[in-house]
């Protein structure tokens, strides 16, 4: 509660009028049985007029409660949707200022769980606060005082029913709450496998891999249903179980009654009232009950939001004024280990770069070239020693200075369903059409992108699904430069781009881009073999540094890579 409890604010309005209406619902009900002993009694005194005077009111304070209800549906509707929704935009709101590291510790799968599931259990939670879980304990405690004023002498009659019901509805309930936490975390996993599966569908089918995927999601799925019948069967037993003990219950206070009547005939009347509120107290428990234990299912997503919102982002920024970095780059002595990990990824890598100069980073694959890379824009923060961006500690600027100076092109390039112009936008807001133009012939982007009519007004679907491996690329070096950074990252991204447009791209880079720093990761030597300097990393150690003429006849490791690499071409 202590998570939704600010979000009250902003809906007090239509939390009073459900809470009043809830109450004013609940009175209705507890009025009916009086007015129909009443009735009952009237009958037997054959007195039509206050039988038709009892049968009006009733049916006005039948009414009334319809209104309440209907009132009360709508109002408990506005606030429960409206609080979920500024409850899911909040936690969204936190997981933005996650580094990559809190975002990975989580999984990706299992934050849009939390964001679309767990956020409609607590709409759910808030739903059935609104309504019935706040309607029981006055249908409880005025049922039972009711019902004990109707035909006291039996009031032990509800204190066993009391005990029973409550006691079947701890047991069973106990049961069912456990499940119901055990659920959530089934739905992160199915959720999981299912999208692992569609987004690799090409892997899938061209591998042939349905059967084995679908066995996989069976799995889990099958766990998913188990849990669900459990809960499924201990519902099957509460029904019942209340059946019997209600009724059992009620024959005995018939019995009861029946050998009062002979020396109180009014008791006649009054079974009438006292078997109603038997009815709505062992109602009010089971419900109350049920609810709780749904309400547990939401309690559990509650405590999943705050989780989120209990995140400390495991990298702030210091709020300091905005600053004009220039594109020099220093590392000193930076190890890093990535969490979780035990061994460091990167070992005690130093070294300078200036403004301008374009770097080239080799190495075989997994030594460590997009891990140092990621530094740079400080996507994650060094384990020991410190990244220097235009001679200041990354630790020490504020997140909007670094992002103006360091673009990165990632390996893998991702776009975002929209349009071409919106994914070029994100390396600069304000960008014109001419912007997009010449960051386009940059990228070699330009030439298929002017060839859709609508041109950079052009649809970008799902996934990019639109577009190849190669045209992908090109746009995210276009949204890379689009900004003029003074650092330009380039992870491995020419990578699906064939030898003629990799060597445009670099021209043009080299042209237009001669002041910003430019740093190339590359698989292979020949992509950054006009770099002004080359740092080779192996197995997370900087292990050379320097022009590719000078390495190809200073360091070993280089020289071998550039051999292998030659071989391979011939
Ligand atoms: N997010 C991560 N969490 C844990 N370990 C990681 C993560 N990313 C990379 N690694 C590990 O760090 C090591 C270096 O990976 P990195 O991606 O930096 O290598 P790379 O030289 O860029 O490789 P490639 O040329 O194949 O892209 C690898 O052993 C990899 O398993």
């Amino acid at each position: 509660m202590r998570l939704l409890k600010p979000y009250f604010k902003g809906y007090k309005l239509d939390l009073t009028i459900a809470v009043l209406t809830v109450t004013i619902m609940a009175i209705s009900m507890l009025l009916q049985p009086t007015l129909l002993t009443n009735i009952v009694q009237a009958i037997s005194d054959d007195n039509m007029d206050k039988v038709n005077q009892i049968g009006l009111k009733l049916l006005v304070i039948a009414g009334i409660g319809l209104i309440a209800g209907i009132i009360n549906t709508i109002f408990a509707a506005r606030a429960s949707q409206g609080i979920a929704s500024d409850v899911r935009e909040a936690a969204y709101r936190k997981i933005q200022t996650f580094s990559f590291g809190n975002i990975e510790q989580y999984s990706v799968g299992n934050l849009v769980v939390r964001l679309t599931n767990d956020i409609t259990q607590i709409q759910s939670i808030l739903m059935m606060g609104l309504q019935p879980l706040l309607r029981m304990p006055i249908l409880f405690v005025g049922g039972f005082i009711l019902a004990v004023h109707s035909i006291p002498a039996l009031w032990w009659i509800i204190v066993v029913m009391v005990i029973l019901v409550g006691a079947v509805s701890a047991v069973v309930m106990g049961n069912m709450g456990k499940r119901f936490g055990m659920i959530q975390g089934l739905i992160d996993r199915v959720n999981a496998k299912a999208k692992e599966n569609l987004q690799g569908v090409r892997v899938v089918k061209s591998f042939n891999q349905e059967d084995n995927e679908q066995k996989r999601f069976n799995e889990v799925s099958d766990e998913l249903n188990g849990v669900n019948l459990q809960i499924g069967y201990l519902f099957s037993i509460i029904v019942p179980a209340f059946m019997f003990i209600g009724q059992g219950l009620m024959v005995v206070a018939i019995y009861f009654v029946g050998n009062m009547v002979g020396s109180e005939p009014k008791m006649l009347a009054q079974i009438t009232g006292f078997t109603n509120y038997l009815m709505i107290i062992m109602q009010s428990i089971i419900i109350g009950g049920m609810m709780m234990t749904f309400a547990a299912r939401g309690f559990v997503s509650m405590g999943r939001i705050q989780e989120i919102m209990n995140t400390e982002p495991d990298l702030q920024y210091k709020d300091v004024p905005e600053q004009d970095l220039s594109g020099a780059v220093e590392f000193d002595d930076v190890s890093f280990t990535y969490p979780g990990d035990d061994k460091p990824t990167l070992k005690h890598i130093s070294f300078a770069v200036q403004p301008g100069e374009m770097i080239g980073i080799v190495g075989a694959t997994g030594s460590g070239k997009s891990t140092m890379a990621q530094l740079i824009p400080r996507l994650f923060d060094p384990t020991e020693g410190t990244v220097k961006v235009g001679g200041v500690d990354l630790k020490d600027t504020n997140e909007s200075s670094l992002r103006k100076t360091v673009s990165f092109v990632l390996q893998r390039a991702t776009l975002f369903s929209g349009k071409i112009s919106d994914n070029l936008r994100q390396g600069k807001a304000d960008a014109e059409e001419a912007d997009m133009k010449r960051a386009a012939q940059i990228a070699q982007a330009a030439e298929f992108v002017e060839r859709y009519e609508d041109t950079y007004e052009h649809v970008v679907e799902e996934r990019s699904s639109n577009f190849s491996g190669g045209q992908k690329q090109r746009l995210s070096i276009a949204r890379g430069v689009i900004g003029d950074p003074k650092i330009l990252i380039l992870d491995d991204s020419t990578s699906a781009l064939d030898a003629k447009s990799e060597k445009l791209v670099k021209e043009a880079l080299d042209h237009d881009l001669q002041d910003t720093t430019t740093f190339i990761i590359a698989e292979k030597i020949s992509s950054v073999i006009n770099a002004d300097r080359i740092l080779v990393l192996e197995d997370g150690e900087l292990v050379a540094e320097g022009a590719h003429k000078d390495l190809v006849e200073t360091s070993p490791i280089y020289q071998e890579i550039y051999k292998t690499q030659k071989a391979q071409e011939a």
